[in-house]
This record gives structure tokens, C-alpha cells and sequence, in this order.
């Protein structure tokens, strides 16, 4: 039976001393690499399979770049429900490792996320099984705005900017929902992929939904080919900055919030990091597009299970990095 309570904890917020003298402001850090299941996404996954398991889903299957995947495995487990998790061929071993822990049932198709939804779309036509959508479902987004609740609950008052990383953009639009719904839509979302996985931000400059004609980016988990039309909708109504770093810059601040705050995250996560350690928040300041005087930023630390000290080392030295 369906559990009453959220799958997700309420991750801390924590001000970073290290990150605050880099931005010459105070940058707190919402750590959702400490959720269950390894990131963010078992706020909006969980709250999808709990309410589908209400329905009498008797099957889960879920297609992912990797931590979705690990969110809907985790879910299917506390559910009581078998999982079949659909990946790229590419996934990292400790990925698949990870969800065959939790019981999954793991099927590698395809080169991208993109071929991987097409198999589970297809598996999900049996009777009884459900295809958890890894960001493009309101129920997604329902679930991710409940990080907002508790920014608002740990801040009181608004942030000057909110910090987070697109992919899809599930959490991005869960962010959006959860802004109007405690009425902070005043507070700019700096909004970061990298290039190489920038639908978001190829969408904002054509005008229309772009499908990119590969992933070239290393940060994979960032790697869909579309964003969700609600993400591109989503800057409409609220105050979105696009923006693109290399993927060196995403790894290189992989590294240094590993020296700085002694955990290891993805490239993915490192792209929001980037803002901070690229000096980009200062930048988009003096470009005028940010106030001069924000007195505080969040960054969401997304998380990401798809990476181990070895290969951090081997990304940095692909990318010629010391
Ligand atoms: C292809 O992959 C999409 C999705 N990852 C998405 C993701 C994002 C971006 O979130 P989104 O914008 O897709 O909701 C950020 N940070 C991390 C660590 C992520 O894993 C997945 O795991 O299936």
C-alpha cells in the first residue's frame, strides 16, 4: 500500500563559508545530494510513484539518465512494487550496480536518455505497468516544489537568487511551482546546463521547443535532447536566466566544492556550482542582469550518484585539467 509520509527527508541548508567568500555574498546550499537515493529526485519521482501506487500500479518502469532511475528504483522498493529501469548503454557500472541493489530490474538501451524513453514508453503498454517520466509530468513537479516549502520554512525571507541546474527541466519547472505557491515568483532563477546538454537554453534563443542533435556534454545527467515544453513556458511567468558553462568548468567545480565542502558530487551538480566558482554570479551583476546588491543566492546542490573519485580523476584529465 501507498505510504502517507513523502519517500524524500528534508535536506539541510547550510551556508558555506567557502562558496560565500568566492561570491563575495552569503551562498546558502540546499543539500539534496544527501536525499535518499543520491539526489533531488525522490522529491518529485516519489511523490509520482506514491500516487500511482494509489492507482493499483503493479509495475514501475522508469527511463533515466541515472538518477532517476535510482529514485524510482528506491520508490518501487518502498512501494512494494517491482521497477524495470531503462539507461543509455553508457550508464555507469556503479548506476546499474545501484539499482540492481535496490531490486530493479535493468535493461541498457540506446545511446541517449532520448532511446532509452522510447523502450520504456514501450515496455510501460503491459497491463499494470507505469512509466515514471524522469522530469515531463506535473506530478514530477508537484513533488519537486516541496523544496521550496522548505527553503521558505529554513529562510523566512526570499533568497535574491535561486541557484539549480536543467536537464529535462523537471526541476526547474518544480521550482517555478513551488515559487508562485509561496509567493516568492519575485526571485530570479539562474537556470544552468552545459554545453553540449543546452536544450533549455537553445529553446530560449529559437523561440520553440530545439531538439539538440546529440549529448556532447560529459555532464550525461544532463543529457536530454528536448526540454519539457512547461520548462520553456515556466519563462513566461517568472524572472529565468539562461546560461551555459563548458563542461571544465562544471568538473573543475566538482573538484573544488570536494576540497571546499569535503563532498563529491556530478558534473551535472557541478554546472550549478560553476556559477559560484566561474565567477559568472559576479558577471551577470555587472552585465546589469542581476542586482549589484543581492544579499543572498541558493544554490541546489542536486547531487548525482554517476561519479566516484576515479572517475573524477579520468573527466579531469579527458579535459586536460590538472
Ligand atoms: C537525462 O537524465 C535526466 C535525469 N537527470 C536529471 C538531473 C538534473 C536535471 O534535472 P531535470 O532538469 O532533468 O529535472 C540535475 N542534476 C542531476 C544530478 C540530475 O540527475 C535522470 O537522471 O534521468
Amino acid at each position: 500500500c501507498a505510504r502517507a509520509e513523502p519517500f524524500h527527508t528534508i535536506t539541510p541548508l547550510l551556508e558555506s563559508w567557502a562558496l560565500s567568500q568566492v561570491a563575495g555574498m552569503t551562498v546558502f546550499l540546499k543539500y539534496e545530494n544527501v536525499q535518499p537515493a543520491g539526489s533531488f529526485k525522490i522529491q518529485g519521482i516519489g511523490h509520482f510513484c506514491q500516487e500511482m501506487a494509489k492507482k493499483g500500479c503493479r509495475h514501475l518502469v522508469c527511463s533515466s539518465g541515472g538518477n532517476a532511475g535510482i529514485a524510482a528504483a528506491y520508490a518501487a522498493r518502498k512501494l512494494g512494487i517491482p521497477a524495470t529501469i531503462v539507461l543509455p548503454e553508457g550508464t555507469s557500472p556503479q548506476v546499474v550496480r545501484r539499482l540492481q541493489g535496490e531490486g530493479a530490474e535493468v535493461q541498457l538501451t540506446g545511446k541517449v536518455w532520448d532511446e532509452a524513453s522510447l523502450k520504456a514508453q514501450e515496455l510501460a503498454k503491459r497491463d499494470g505497468w507505469v512509466n515514471v517520466p524522469p522530469f515531463d509530468h506535473p506530478l514530477i513537479w508537484e513533488g519537486h516544489a516541496s523544496l521550496v516549502r522548505e527553503l521558505k520554512a529554513a529562510l523566512g525571507t526570499p533568497p535574491g537568487a535561486l541557484v539549480l541546474a536543467v536537464g529535462g527541466g523537471g526541476l526547474l519547472a518544480g521550482v517555478s511551482a513551488g515559487l508562485a505557491e509561496v509567493g516568492w515568483q519575485h526571485v530570479p532563477i539562474i537556470a544552468v546546463e552545459t554545453q553540449g546538454a543546452h536544450c533549455f537554453n537553445a529553446a530560449i534563443k529559437a523561440g520553440r521547443l530545439v531538439t539538440l542533435p546529440d549529448i556532447t556534454s560529459v555532464a550525461k545527467s544532463l543529457g536530454a535532447k528536448t526540454v519539457a515544453a512547461r520548462a520553456l513556458a515556466c519563462t513566461q511567468e517568472l524572472e529565468i536566466i539562461s546560461e551555459v558553462v563548458e563542461d571544465v568548468q562544471a568538473v573543475s567545480a566538482v573538484q573544488q566544492f570536494l576540497d571546499d565542502e569535503r563532498m563529491l558530487v556530478e558534473p551535472a551538480c557541478g554546472a550549478a556550482l560553476a556559477v559560484i566558482y566561474s565567477g559568472l554570479l559576479e558577471r551577470l551583476q555587472a552585465e546589469g542582469r542581476l542586482s549589484p546588491s543581492l544579499a543572498s543566492v541558493v544554490v541546489i546542490v542536486c547531487g548525482g550518484n554517476s561519479v566516484d573519485s576515479g572517475g573524477l580523476q579520468a573527466l579531469k584529465a579527458q579535459l586536460g585539467q590538472s
